[in-house]
């Protein structure tokens, strides 16, 4: 391409990236002397690299190395390329939580349709409460309402996210096994389950992934996986106010509520048998699961008008209505009249098609009055009202979760507003910018968007290399000359349109000279800006981007754009925070610390890799794309040193590493509203002053494990 050029939309050149990798016990790595007085923004590096390398942010223990092995197996095998996946690649590659729990392998006794195989109904779990006085036992609850960020301690917010991931690797199994069974003609269950999920109907659709939700949760029970298998009141440590399930399912898993079906959940008469309850009076009401949407209750997050019968309305099958409702009414009144209060999860319908609704714990409320009328035909309507127990800390507009369609209209009344769209119509979702710190304007930005990337005249772009000879679509990674550069294994997984199952040195997608088309599953970095993303002001960090929407790991977020230069031809290198090195050789080669990912290039690329004069790599990377003038959106992403994205080289229009693309990806879930970062990867003392001094950068990530400087 000639030099000066700017890329055409669908043409994306070049790739790169690479993390650094740096000594755990350190958090310094060398840095080659022309290095030393760039700040970049350069990629992953150090501690995190382990997590980003499993797209993941467990903690690792004994069996997490086997574990994902297994997972790592499951997710390249082909068959799974094409099978619809509702959870989130990391979420898989879990190491198996702890046995923490006394009780592991009981269940309770309820009327609520859990069969248990123990005949005490009450679980003797570290945190349960045990008092027998119910006076006492009240006010603790009530003391447990009052909830902190670290209610749950880390423990429990790990052991949270150790479940989700452990259901989520039950439901890939089982998807996987369906697909096999699709696969291998052989009838049943999964023949259903495949004329469900072809079938257009959201309906059909919805009970195909209940299908699949259901299994998995019987493999949670049968293995001890749910984290709390008995029934109880009040907060459970590691879920605070504002946590966000992405399915009912996932309350089940969890122990929040034990029915994946039924709005409430309650205590049957027999714990009334038990010691540690017998003062108290059941049924008894746990946990309640409302819906924004529906008309017969009336939510704000301080009360909540609640109708256990809603005679007249539709049934959603997610929230069908309990069959005995006088029980179901019956226990929230003897809540009010014991003061017991109830988690309250409220869930808003999402357009994501990773999940049909995202829930909310809302926290605890109490029953503060129950009452009957008859309507004109004669019905008995049951009604409640709700109260927010005092001291629970307050939901935030980040932790109500808004779906697409809602979010414009949400955007239109931020207050803060600057732009509608920094990207002036380029991208297909516009991108707003909201101040609400200071009065700093747009323009001092002074940069111009560009959804693709500029190639500075100096630089020769290389041309475009051959393609595979797939039609349509890629389908078998063995045949498609694309996919075998990757070791004959497509990178990514088709489900929420698209996710990477791993980071690797190098992805080689499809590319101009492809015979497949846009749709190929192997083209998943070149669609463009899938999320709802924002630029925000912070109060000590300049601008930063958050999502308006779910993004679950492995997905694409965007890459960053700039001008592509040569390294040794930047100028004002100190006054530009712009500047990302394209180090993806260095990082295949794992020069000056960089951790090593997964490298399953073809032989020739080995070759290539092999030729590579040690003493190309002991300097600068040679090209770097620079966005100080001319970027888009990737530019205003921060540092992190717990981040949610990371760098990932990826190679599709030509071969040439030197000059990779740079692309973001979710490292984990995350949720809407969060900041996205990633790590920049910067050794301590690498950044050096026209005055020949070390530069010190405060880190304002706000991490637990920041390191306190970005260099
Ligand atoms: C690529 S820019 C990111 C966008 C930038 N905040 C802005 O306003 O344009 C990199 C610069 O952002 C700031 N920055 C990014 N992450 C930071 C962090 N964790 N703590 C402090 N400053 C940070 C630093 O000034 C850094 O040089």
């Amino acid at each position: 391409m000639d030099s000066g050029q700017s890329l055409s939309d669908g043409e994306i050149l070049w790739e790169i990236s690479s993390q650094r990798a740096i000594e755990k016990s350190s958090a310094q790595r060398s840095c080659s002397s022309q290095l030393k007085n760039i700040k970049r923004p350069c990629h992953g590096t150090s501690r995190k690299m382990a997590q980003q390398e499993k797209l993941s942010d467990c903690e690792e223990n004994d069996n997490t190395i086997q574990t994902m092995k297994n997972i790592e197996d499951i997710l390249n095998e082909e068959s799974l390329v094409d099978v619809e996946l509702r959870y989130d690649v990391d979420d898989f590659k879990l190491n198996k939580r702890g046995n923490t729990k006394k009780d592991a392998g009981k269940r309770d006794t309820s009327d609520s349709g859990i069969t248990s195989t123990d005949t005490s109904p009450i679980a003797n779990e570290g945190g349960n409460r045990q008092d027998s006085d119910l006076e006492a036992s009240n006010s603790k609850l009530l003391t447990s309402c009052v909830s902190s960020p670290t209610a749950g301690g880390k423990s429990d917010y790990a052991t949270v996210r150790e479940t989700i991931r452990t259901f989520n690797k039950f439901y890939l199994q089982i998807v996987q096994e369906m697909h096999k069974k699709e696969k291998n003609g052989i009838q049943g269950n999964s023949e259903d389950l495949k004329r469900k999920r072809e079938s257009n109907s959201p309906a059909e659709l919805l009970k195909a992934s209940m299908q699949l939700d259901l299994k998995a949760l019987s493999k949670m029970r049968a293995t001890n996986s749910i984290m709390y298998p008995r029934k109880r009141f009040g907060h459970l440590p590691g879920i605070d106010v504002g946590y966000q399930f992405h399915s009912r399912a996932e309350m089940v898993a969890l122990g929040f509520h034990s029915d994946w079906l039924h709005r409430i959940d309650y205590m049957g008469k027999a714990y009334s048998e038990v010691e540690e309850y017998k003062d108290h009076t059941f049924p008894l009401a746990v946990a309640l699961v409302l819906c924004a949407e529906d008309d017969d209750s009336q939510i704000n997050s301080d009360h909540i008008i609640y109708t256990p019968c809603g005679s007249n309305r539709t049934v959603d099958p997610h929230q069908v209505q309990n069959p005995d409702i006088s029980y179901c009414y019956q226990a929230l009144k003897n809540n009010m009249e014991q003061s017991i209060p109830i988690r309250i999860a409220v869930g808003h319908k999402s357009s994501s098609s990773h999940c049909n609704k995202i829930y909310t714990y809302y926290g605890l409320y109490k029953v503060m009055e129950c009452w009957a009328l008859t309507n004109l035909s004669g019905c008995l309507i049951y009604k409640t009202r709700l109260r927010g127990v005092e001291g629970q800390p307050k939901l935030t507009m980040n932790e109500v979760y808004f779906n697409k369609e809602h979010s414009p209209a949400v955007r239109f009344k931020s207050p803060g507003l600057v732009s509608m769209d920094i990207s002036g119509g380029q991208e297909e979702i516009p991108i707003p910018l909201v101040n609400l710190i200071d009065d700093t304007p747009f323009a001092s930005t002074g940069f111009t968007y560009s959804k693709s990337i500029l190639v500075a005249e100096s630089v020769n772009f290389p041309a475009n290399a051959d393609g595979c000879k797939c039609k349509g679509s890629c389908k078998n990674p063995k045949n498609c000359g694309c996919a075998r550069l990757n070791g004959s294994k497509f990178p990514y997984i088709r489900h929420n349109g698209g996710r990477l199952t791993r980071a690797r040195d190098v992805i080689f997608e499809c590319g101009p000279n492809c015979g497949c088309g846009p749709d190929c599953i192997n083209r998943i970095s070149q669609r463009g800006i899938k999320y709802h993303l924002e630029v925000f002001r912070t109060p000590n960090k300049g601008w930063a981007v958050r999502t308006r929407d779910f993004i679950p790991s492995g997905a694409p977020v965007c890459e960053y754009i700039g001008v592509l230069r040569r390294t040794h031809e930047l100028e004002n290198v100190d006054d530009n925070d712009y500047i990302f090195e394209i180090d993806c050789l260095h990082t295949i080669k794992g020069v000056e610390g960089r951790e090593r990912r997964l490298g399953a290039v073809s032989e020739p690329f080995r070759n290539y890799l092999e030729k590579l004069d040690d003493k190309y790599l002991e300097q600068t990377p040679e090209f770097c794309i620079e966005a100080n003038s001319i970027g888009n959106v990737a530019r205003f992403i921060n540092h992190s040193c717990e981040p949610n994205l990371f760098v990932q080289c990826v190679l599709s229009a030509h071969h040439d590493a030197r000059l990779a693309r740079i692309v973001l990806f979710a490292s984990k879930n995350i949720d809407p509203f969060q900041e996205l970062t990633y790590d920049y990867g910067y050794p301590l003392d690498s950044v050096i002053g026209s005055d020949g001094r070390v530069i010190e950068k405060p880190c304002h990530c706000g991490a637990a494990t920041c390191r306190k400087r970005l260099y």
